[in-house]
């Protein structure tokens, strides 16, 4: 049985990261556990991209992945519900759009935006008990790596 993953190397990655301001004080130590994580595999070309909100990562998120600048791109955002009445809305549209630029463009897109109900719960996320950033680094280091033994 011949199995195929990918490995967390960042040598010779080019990542891409997209991240809203709303929320800013989640985002900001999201991207930093995600800068953190890549700076640690080696990943020596990253490039971040502001937004204002997380239902504008879609359409960025699909102009970096086609211009085939990047192995991955990587998109974070916190939606919290207590803000909004339309949570659902903003998440789900923002999961289904990432998704789909990923799949429109053969780009591995991770889906790094986190939906809470409040602000702490987004801390315990965003560093205090975990930070998701890191982990979805993690996530575009091995499919970033993936993609590229399944060429
Ligand atoms: O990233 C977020 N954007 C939010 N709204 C802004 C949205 O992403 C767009 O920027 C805005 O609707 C303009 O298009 C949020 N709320 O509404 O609460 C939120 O919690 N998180």
């Amino acid at each position: 049985v011949r199995t195929i993953e990918g490995g967390f190397i960042g040598t010779g990655l080019k990542m891409g990261v997209v991240v809203a301001r709303f929320n800013d004080l989640l985002t900001e130590e999201l991207l930093k556990g995600a800068l953190d994580c890549f700076e640690r595999h080696g990943v020596e070309e990253v490039e971040v991209v502001r937004v204002p909100g997380s239902f504008e990562i879609p359409l960025v998120a699909k102009k970096m992945a086609e211009s085939g600048k990047y192995d991955a791109v990587l998109a974070l955002g916190a939606v919290v519900r207590g803000e909004t009445k339309h949570f659902d809305l903003v998440a789900n549209e923002v999961a289904k759009g990432v998704a789909k630029v990923s799949l429109d463009t053969g780009v591995p897109v991770i889906f790094g935006v986190i939906t809470v109900e409040d602000e702490l719960q987004g801390f315990n996320r965003a560093g205090v008990k975990s930070n998701k950033g890191f982990e979805y680094a993690m996530a575009a280091l091995e499919m970033a790596n993936l993609m590229k033994k399944l060429e």
